[in-house]
């Protein structure tokens, strides 16, 4: 089956919560919580696609990141490869355009919201990385 790349953001405010937003009913892994972002097109930069998803998403552009982890999953109907960044500084005021609902999130506090299976690592290298600040 074929990989599906994405680009996914970890963004962090200034007291270092944690924005979630959560899928379309109808989307793959629909209803449940995500840390925003979404497919690399062909040829493009990941962090390139970064920035698109979420200027596109939440009107907000990338101002600083740097890599978190790589988490590869197969779901069974489909394959993904989460390239995940923690994005550390961002410019404008994040809105949800796709009207999706969106939350601020203490990394305490990650264990109360239901995310995809794969997920599972992303949350664990969040509240590491922010643990040893
Ligand atoms: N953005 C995001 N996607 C995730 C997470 N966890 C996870 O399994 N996924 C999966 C769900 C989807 O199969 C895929 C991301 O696709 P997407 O639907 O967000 O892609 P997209 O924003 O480009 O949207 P579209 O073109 O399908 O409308 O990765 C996550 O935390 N964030
Ligand atoms: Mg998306």
């Amino acid at each position: 089956m074929d990989e599906v790349h994405v680009a996914v953001g970890v963004i962090l405010d200034t007291q270092q919560r944690i924005l979630l937003t959560r899928r379309a009913a109808d989307a793959h892994q629909g209803g449940l919580w995500e840390f925003p972002g979404g497919k690399v097109e062909q040829g493009e930069d990941v962090l390139t696609a970064l920035d698109r998803e979420l200027r596109e998403e939440l009107a907000i552009s990338v101002e600083r990141s740097s890599p978190l982890i790589e988490v590869r999953h197969d779901y069974g109907d489909k394959a993904v490869l989460l390239d995940v960044h923690l994005v550390w500084n961002f410019s404008g005021e994040p809105k949800g355009l796709e009207d999706q609902p969106m939350t601020w999130c203490a990394a305490e506090a990650l264990g109360d919201y239901e995310f995809p299976a794969a997920n599972l690592p992303i949350v664990e290298a969040v509240v590491t990385a922010l643990r040893n600040l």
